[in-house]
């Protein structure tokens, strides 16, 4: 299907309105792009993922709405415009107003990212494939086959494959896994398929729930891997060997007295996510309670951290 992308440029007051009046031509959602919010949330500390720069230029709102291009396109187009042009009779400036309007075909947002993610070897032993793409493995490969969709996850972000790295290095046949925050199922399908019998992930986002479903059974893990939507480690029962998580700095920090208590005896944390710059604020935090770290690994401006949970 072929749909419109209508783009504003607008002012902070008229956000609302101009988002009002796409809804109103049957637009199901809008994208507010304000400088303004960018520039508090990278104030506020709690993005670690990007070094988003400051936005110098805070006036201007962009607001895109996606609208079917069917024979109703051209009138809802000058609907939209004379309402944009009538803002100021509530006292509205409309800004700019630029509006823009180019075409764009579904598959290309689905699937744009797809050109990028190729099979790539994160470990001595894990090839990450995506499920359109063939590879050839050779001996003592382990192949997992992925479709990330709208989740985190294909392998190839440092944090991701610092984190199987560090699950090759330590899981044993038989252990019991707890992946929080899985994304793709990347990981728990990964330690699955390093010999693990039994694996929890948890997400938050139901997105990354459905999704890591659909990739554990892609790969023939979900006698091994069940996946719940949960709050990090809240309401899960048990002990583990070995917890993962590839989670912001603040979360792994927050998370670790739960951590802890769901380790047995000489079980092991592998904490990922963690910008270069924090690593001494996760490590302060892991000796608070009770761990021992055992190493630091960086790539890419990012640390991953294996640490033990010693004997209570
Ligand atoms: C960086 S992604 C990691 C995905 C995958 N494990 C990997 O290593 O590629 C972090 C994931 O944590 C999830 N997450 C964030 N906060 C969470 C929380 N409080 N509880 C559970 N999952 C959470 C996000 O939805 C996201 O899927």
């Amino acid at each position: 299907m072929k749909w419109a992308e209508i783009s504003i440029q607008t002012s902070h007051e008229a956000t609302e309105a101009v988002a009002n009046i796409f809804h109103d031509l049957g637009a199901s959602g809008v994208v507010i792009e304000d400088p303004e919010l960018v520039n508090a949330y990278r104030r506020s500390g709690s993005w670690d993922y990007c070094d988003i720069p400051e936005e110098l230029e805070t006036e201007v709102v962009t607001i895109k709405a996606y609208l079917p291009v069917d024979d109703q396109l051209d009138d809802k187009l000058r609907i939209f415009e004379e309402r944009v042009n009538r803002l100021h009779e509530h006292n509205l400036d409309k800004g700019r107003g630029c509006i823009n309007c180019r075409e764009v075909q579904e598959e290309d947002w689905a699937s744009s990212w797809k050109e990028y993610f190729h099979p790539v070897r994160v470990s001595e032993h894990i090839v990450i494939k995506p499920s359109w793409e063939e590879y050839l493995p050779v001996e003592g490969d382990i192949v997992i086959e992925l479709d990330p969709g709208m989740a985190f996850g294909t392998g190839t972000h440092h944090t991701t494959s610092m984190c199987i790295r560090c699950l090759e290095d330590t899981i044993k046949t038989g252990n019991i896994v707890f992946d929080v925050g899985t994304g793709s199922g990347i990981l728990a399908v990964s330690a699955a398929k390093l010999g693990a019998t039994q694996v929890h992930a948890i997400d938050l986002d139901p997105v990354a729930v459905r999704v890591a479903k659909e990739n554990i059974a892609f790969n023939n893990v979900e006698a091994v891997v069940g996946v719940t939507q949960g709050d990090l480690l809240t309401g899960v029962e048990g002990k583990a060997d070995v917890i993962v998580a590839n989670i912001i700095a603040d979360i792994i920090i927050k998370m670790l007295p739960d951590v802890r208590m769901r380790l047995v005896d000489n079980g092991t944390f592998i904490a990922s996510g963690i910008i270069a710059e924090r690593l001494s604020d996760v490590t302060e935090a892991l000796i608070e309670n009770g761990f021992v770290v055992d190493k630091a690994i960086e790539e890419g401006g990012w640390v991953a951290i294996v640490a033990g949970s010693g004997s209570r």
